[in-house]
């Protein structure tokens, strides 16, 4: 057994020679940057790295040591692959952005389209972010609404995109990658479940229950204190509370917002009734534009990825590399593609920031159809 002192110093004198290699590799890398730009050579070069990863690993010895070459020598990559992007983006040369940065939402003359009917929470939303007074219409699904937007009839939509209990909307994030619109602001509303029912109502004559199937979701609680009660999933909270009170069945009550019961004429058979006492969806403003306020602090982006060990931890290095704070991540099944996935991420920055140029030019070649959502 030797003397760890040794050891240490032996390792030392080792680490300091892998520094020496590793600028002096980076400096090779510089040059390749250059010659890159150039000559508009894309900086990924995906068969080449391939080839590199396949030969380092025919000189280690053994399994695991050929694991760790591949791994060290991927990141030795990444690193170079970083430099060079960092280079694009310095000399100007990592192309402009299609998003134009404004200093505020042209909010005037406009028209505002929601899904659902009078009532809605998208409405409360809505109202909450225009004002009451807003020029609006509202249509049965959250496509519709994308449509409106995208052939002019609405300048911007209001769609749910996540509720702090019951998660994502997930129909509406498909729905970003499908149409060409784009984020501009997002609104939180708090989201408060009152059941209700007709006038002759009470909690004992109930026995079916009407409710968009997030908002049953969000009232699990309800339904396990009455479990001869059955959850009926309907096409949103408003919808339900109207056809309550187009039936006048007192067997039947709906769950929704206080409005709605009011709306519809509806008692209110019993308040606070969500599992979470602070529920809260998160609507999004949304409209055909690629813009962004000057002062928006984040951003919305999705891409794609092969189902291959260690693609999603090459993406998110850029986040960390670039220094920017991720803070939600999403991922959806991609249709037809089985085990293929996007990826929604959530992170901090505005789009004119130099980093997040950078994060985005790398996460642009390495990952797969790349999309900005918004930055608001
Ligand atoms: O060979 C290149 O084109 C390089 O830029 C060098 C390098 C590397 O570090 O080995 C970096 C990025 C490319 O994706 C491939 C290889």
């Amino acid at each position: 057994m030797g003397d760890l002192k040794e050891y240490r110093a032996e390792i030392d004198r080792i680490d300091r020679e892998l520094v020496r290699l590793f600028e002096e590799r980076m400096e090779v890398s510089e040059q390749i940057g250059a010659y890159k730009i150039e000559n508009g050579v894309k900086v990924f070069d995906k068969t080449r790295e391939r080839q590199k990863l396949d030969e380092v690993k025919g000189l280690a010895h053994g399994a695991f040591n050929q694991h760790g070459v591949e791994e060290l020598f991927s990141q030795l990559m990444s690193m170079s692959r970083k430099k060079q992007y960092a280079m694009l983006e310095k000399r100007g040369a990592g192309g402009r952005l299609p998003f134009i940065g404004v200093d505020r939402l042209d909010t005037d003359h406009i028209r505002v389209v929601f899904q659902g009917v009078e009532g809605a929470y998208s409405q409360a939303a809505m109202t909450a972010f225009f004002g009451e007074d807003v020029n609006s219409f509202h249509v049965a699904r959250f496509r519709d609404a994308m449509e409106a937007i995208a052939e002019g009839s609405a300048d911007y939509a209001v769609l749910p995109i996540e509720n702090s209990t019951a998660g994502i909307v997930a129909d509406n994030f498909d729905l970003l990658v499908d149409f060409e619109n784009y984020i501009v602001a997002e609104q939180i509303i708090p989201v408060e479940h009152v059941l209700m029912g007709i006038k002759d109502a009470d909690l004992s004559s109930v026995r079916i229950v009407y409710s968009h199937p997030q908002a049953l979701a969000q009232c699990e609680g309800l339904f396990q204190a009455h479990p001869d009660w059955k959850a009926e999933p309907f096409g949103n909270t408003a919808l339900a509370a109207r056809k309550v009170a187009q039936d006048g069945r007192k067997d039947e009550a709906a769950i929704g917002s206080a409005f709605a019961a009011r709306r519809f004429g509806l008692q209110v058979l019993k308040t606070h009734i969500s599992d979470e006492e602070a529920n809260a969806t998160r609507f999004m403003i949304v409209t055909n534009q690629r813009i962004f306020r000057k002062d928006a602090r984040k951003i919305s982006i999705c891409f794609e990825l092969p189902h291959s060990s260690g693609t999603l931890y090459n993406i998110l290095s850029h986040f960390i590399f670039n220094n920017i704070n991720m803070t939600h991540i999403e991922s959806r099944p991609i249709p037809q593609r089985s085990w293929e996935y996007r990826f929604f991420i959530d992170f901090e920055g505005n789009l004119a920031e130099p980093s997040v140029k950078n994060a985005l030019r790398g996460i642009r070649e390495e990952a797969i159809n790349m999309k900005i959502l918004g930055n608001y």
